[in-house]
């Protein structure tokens, strides 16, 4: 899908934010960017997105660059109107490509389905939870039916409860949508959950200094896995190296 070739990124004032950093995506794949604060995370999924460029190297399309809708993006704080229900902050994306409300509406409802809140569309902000508001945030990004979902420590700000069972929905919610999913986490135990593949990052400058394939067949159950406390370990010990 993309291809991150040699990219590096130099903020003015001199902060050196990422350098000679290569990364493949694929149709279809779940990857983890997990690292300390500070490795360029943030800015290599915002790089990917297309909202800064770099300073240098390339970032290539495979076949045409995405259109507007093709790309999601999920945020830390769910960002949601707090005057809006839920039904019309999902709304939001489809409204501001022209779509009418009528037209709108079954993809606004499936995309609320597809995250569990059927029943709650047209509740506010306000009156929902943390985690069913990041629900609502998710379902913002799916409606527009992206090919790439981009995650920015989405559960970092949720109890470890709701954090774990929207991780396991999240992984439902990427097969069922079949999208191309990037997903950045401070979190060991939450990348080996959820990726296909783990990228692990470096900072000061910030770079990738590994890249790890998981095995494991990702279910709520892999919680309890052997083969999932080995993959954490794993991570550990490779991140412990590429920190030293
Ligand atoms: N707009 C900017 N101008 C100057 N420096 C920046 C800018 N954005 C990021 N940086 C710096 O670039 C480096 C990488 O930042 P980035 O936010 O990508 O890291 P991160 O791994 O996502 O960190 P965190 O996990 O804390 O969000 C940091 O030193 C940061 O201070």
């Amino acid at each position: 899908m993309l291809t991150v070739s040699n990219v590096g990124r130099i903020f003015p004032g001199g902060v050196e934010a990422l350098r000679d950093t290569s990364l493949r995506l694929d149709e279809s794949d779940f990857i983890a960017l997990l690292g300390p604060s500070g490795c360029g995370k943030s800015t290599l999924l915002r790089l990917i997105a297309g909202l800064d460029q770099p300073t240098s190297g390339r970032m290539l399309w495979d076949g045409r660059p995405p259109a507007p809708g093709d790309i999601g993006f999920v945020f830390q704080d769910a960002t949601l109107l707090p005057w809006s229900t839920a039904e019309d902050n999902v709304f939001l994306p489809l409204r501001l490509r022209g779509v009418s409300r009528s037209e709108a509406m079954p993809m606004v409802h499936a995309a609320l389905h597809r995250v569990g809140l059927t029943g709650f569309e047209t509740a506010r902000p306000r009156a929902l939870s943390g985690g069913m508001r990041m629900r609502v945030s998710i379902a913002r990004a799916l409606v527009t039916r992206p090919r790439l979902l981009l995650m920015d420590e989405p559960f970092a700000a949720l109890d470890e409860f709701t954090r774990h069972k929207l991780q396991a929905d999240l992984l439902d919610v990427w097969r069922e949508a079949g999208c191309t999913v990037v997903f950045v986490t401070h979190s060991i135990y939450e990348a080996a959950f959820l990726a296909r593949r783990v990228v692990l990052m470096t900072p000061r400058p910030g770079k990738i200094a590994r890249e790890m394939t998981s095995a494991l067949q990702p279910a709520a159950e892999t919680r309890l896995d052997p083969a999932y406390a080995a993959f954490v370990a794993e991570i550990s010990r490779a991140m412990q190296a590429a920190l030293a």
